[in-house]
């Protein structure tokens, strides 16, 4: 199995400011990888620029073992798809067309819509919760019904690989629950590689196979078990203080904050 996406030395940004430092790590296939760090450490450069969305400054991004700038634009997204922080929604557009939108690069002026574009989309909308709402305009949804028809989407678009930036922000405990363990399904049952950003650290030290600590645009730590995880490496990347205990149930770290100057 070649690994799902790789990079090597990896320098990122934006003109002249560079944002990524010469990362070189590996996303595992089939599991879970999440980033963690602090606003504007750089993990949504990082992860734009491995879906190709940032221009690389230097050193390599690898796709399924072949370097990804050198593969065609549809290749790619049929490989890999994309979950923004936000994105501008369509005038009047319906649920299911947004979702209908995943299916892009399966589309093409021979193949037009099929049978398998329709079940695609219905699948995505069973998954997330959002038949009741195919036919609502996205406009008048709740933010968290929204995210969920972006996830939709981009469930919908059946690559391989899905990469997630925060995608949890605005849903509630349940769907950032049902979100997050629809994921983990789609790795251990359906060999997805998921590979997403999130600030909920408990939430990534309990559904993270990897996990990556960025800290300004350096990754300083990949941990393949969250009981590695230390309340130094949290302090180091958060400039926060905490103690880790364990979960009774998972056996995994749950973080505690130390609310005060007392706590030491
Ligand atoms: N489009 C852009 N143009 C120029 N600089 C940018 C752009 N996007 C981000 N940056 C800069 O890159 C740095 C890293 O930003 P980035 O969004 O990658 O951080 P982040 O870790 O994802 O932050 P957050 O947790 O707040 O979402 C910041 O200094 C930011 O100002």
């Amino acid at each position: 199995m070649s690994v799902p996406l790789a990079t090597e030395h990896l320098c990122a940004g934006y003109d002249k400011h560079q944002v990524i430092h010469d990362v070189t790590l590996t996303i595992p296939a089939q599991k879970t990888t999440i980033i963690v760090g602090a606003n504007g450490s750089g993990k949504s450069t990082l992860l734009h620029t491995l879906a190709r969305l940032n221009p690389i400054q230097s050193g390599k991004v690898f796709l399924e073992g072949t370097d990804l700038s050198q593969r065609k634009r549809r290749d790619v997204a049929k490989r890999m798809s994309f979950l923004a922080q936000s994105s501008p929604i369509p005038d009047n557009i319906s649920v299911s067309a947004l979702v209908a939108r995943g299916r892009y690069p399966w589309q093409s002026l021979l193949y037009q819509w099929s049978q398998q574009d329709e079940n695609a989309v219905n699948e995505a909308l069973q998954v997330t919760g959002l038949i009741a709402f195919k036919d609502h305009p996205v406009a008048t949804l709740s933010g968290g019904q929204r995210q969920r028809c972006w996830i939709a989407m981009t469930l919908a678009q059946q690559t391989p690989i899905l990469l997630l930036d925060e995608p949890t922000t605005y849903l509630d405990l349940r769907y950032q629950v049902d979100i997050l363990t629809l994921l983990q399904t789609l790795t251990q049952q359906h060999n997805k590689t998921v590979v997403m950003v999130l600030h909920d650290l408990n939430f990534a030290l309990h559904f993270a196979d990897k996990l990556l600590f960025v800290k300004d645009g350096k990754v300083i730590a990949q941990l393949d078990d969250a009981n590695d995880c230390s309340a130094a490496l949290i302090e180091e990347t958060f400039g926060v203080r905490t103690h880790l205990v364990t979960d009774p149930h998972t056996h995994k770290p749950i973080v505690v904050p130390h609310w005060s100057a007392d706590e030491s």
